[in-house]
């Protein structure tokens, strides 16, 4: 086993310094605060101990230590360029495999390799380009239902979750979602809450005793594995009604099944359940994320909405929006980024070391749990003065082609970068469009309280009021 990573530290540092942290509570450490509110925790560390900080959990003799690492320089080295230093074995990622299985997301090594090379042909430029009519009609079927929204106002969180889930699994999985929504939007939460409840305690409760924790886990699981059984079979069953009549490799679920029939059973029937599952959650929960805080965001700054209006109407006029006008919206672009740092959907992305490492003039030793936080990093004031501020000209192409690439990562980076990124922001650029030139937002709530989960949760209602636009969408 290798122990220690030469990796380059800073001039004149001092590796074998020790690693700065709160102290926390005499017994538990940092333990109640990380499951409390692991994004407030980690951001009070860096203001208070720095770019490399250590935290300790639990009681002694049983302590779990997290490292985490917020300096675009770190993230580097984490993310991408010494990748293989640092795998996906963090127990964030141990819990989340428990729960949602071996898929893409979770996946490592030849397993990874295989499942991606499979995946890969349905995000490139092209392919992706060619979802535009989807997101545009589930878009517009939204902004008519909202004709008739109760008193005029909508909450943005489940009405994005619900947009973001029929559009992914129209384009995925060739699906009228509405069918899974209900079961989706009731498991995925209590999993979630779940997975992050035991990520940050010492001893875990086994998985098998029938805790009322375990039993509630073990039941949203369930419901959500049988869900995805009965997509696939429906799928198979409707293939071989239509003879194959809609080709391999139209969408993920042709992909998968098509893999799954291979003789030297390249895919088995767990694995493509397991794909289907990773790709259901994280392919919606997120891009949703991104919607409902961009809208709200504008909402809240009627200034920063009219000028995105503005661009729409010009540059748009009385058209859909189709793939090629991606690049003629950039202030709609910039107002997405900005929501994105602000409230960033994978708020923190986890790994754990092989061997030692020098990061910011600091060892990690082997075996570390390490973390690196866009939420974090997003709000250090020496990146983004004023941090808390939606501003978004910082996205200006000057001031973004000067800060550092890892100064803002929700997408993370390296080798195991989202594979969704492009079809997300394809997706939030031409949903925006359609809803905001439909209607004019007012905010009802401010702040919208949030939470770590595995992606970013809203814990409260981001509510807008809706004012229809004279003749647009009529
Ligand atoms: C705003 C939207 C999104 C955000 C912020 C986001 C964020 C991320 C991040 C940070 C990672 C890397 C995790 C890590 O390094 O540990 C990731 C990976 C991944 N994302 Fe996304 N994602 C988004 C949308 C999507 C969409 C739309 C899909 C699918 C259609 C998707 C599917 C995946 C998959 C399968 C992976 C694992 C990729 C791999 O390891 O090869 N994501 N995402």
């Amino acid at each position: 086993m290798p122990l220690t990573e030469s990796l380059p530290s800073q001039p004149g540092s001092a590796p074998e310094r020790a690693i700065p942290g709160p102290a926390g509570l005499p017994v538990l450490g940092s333990m109640l605060d990380l499951r409390r509110d692991s994004l407030s925790t980690f951001l009070r560390a860096q203001r208070e101990h720095g770019d490399v900080v250590r935290l300790e959990a639990g009681p002694p003799g049983l302590r779990s230590v997290f490292h985490a690492v917020f300096a675009p320089e770190g993230v580097q080295q984490i993310l991408a360029s010494r990748a293989a230093n640092f795998r996906k074995d963090h127990p964030l990622y141990e819990e989340v495999r428990q729960a949602f299985g071996n898929g893409l997301l979770t996946s490592q090594d030849a397993d990874y390799l295989r499942q991606r090379r499979l995946v890969q042909p349905l995000f490139t430029k092209r392919r992706v380009d060619g979802y535009a009519s989807a997101v545009t009609t589930e878009a517009a079927g939204l902004a008519d239902r909202w004709r008739t929204a109760d008193g005029g106002t909508v909450d943005l969180v489940p009405e994005m979750n619900r947009l973001a889930l029929r559009t992914v699994s129209r384009i995925l999985f060739g699906l009228d979602a509405e069918a899974a929504v209900d079961a989706i939007h009731r498991c995925a939460p209590v999993i979630n809450a779940y997975v992050v409840r035991r990520a940050y305690v010492p001893v875990k409760i086994p998985r098998e005793w029938p805790t009322p924790g375990n039993q509630r886990a073990r039941a949203a699981t369930d419901e959500l594995n049988a869900l995805c059984d009965r997509i696939v079979a429906d799928r198979r069953a409707s293939r071989e009604t239509a003879g194959d009549a809609d080709g391999a490799g139209e969408d993920l679920l042709s992909l998968l099944a098509a893999a799954g029939n291979d003789e030297d059973g390249s895919l088995d029937a767990t694995e493509v359940r397991e794909q289907v599952l990773i790709f259901l959650l994280a392919g919606h929960e997120t891009t949703a994320t991104s919607l409902a805080f961009t809208l709200h965001l504008l909402a809240r700054h009627p200034e920063e909405q009219t000028r995105v209006r503005d661009e729409l109407d010009r540059v748009l006029g009385d058209r859909t929006p189709t793939a090629a006008d991606l690049d003629r919206l950039p202030c709609l672009t910039q107002a997405l980024k900005e929501s994105m740092r602000l409230y960033p959907a994978a708020p923190v992305i986890s790994r754990r070391a092989v061997a030692a490492a020098e990061i910011g003039g600091f060892r990690i030793p082997a075996g570390a749990d390490v973390v690196v936080a866009p939420w974090v990093t997003h709000r250090n004031p020496e990146l983004w003065p004023d941090p808390e501020r939606f501003d978004p000209r910082r996205f200006d192409p000057e001031p973004e082609a000067a800060r550092h690439r890892y100064a803002w990562f929700p997408f993370g980076g390296g080798p195991r970068a989202c594979i969704g990124q492009h079809f997300s922001m394809l997706e939030s650029v031409l949903a925006l469009a359609v809803l905001l030139r439909a209607y004019e937002l007012d905010a009802v709530d401010e702040e919208v309280p949030v939470s770590a989960g595995i992606t970013l949760q809203a814990t409260g209602p981001a509510r807008v009021r809706l004012r229809p636009r004279a003749g647009a969408g009529e």
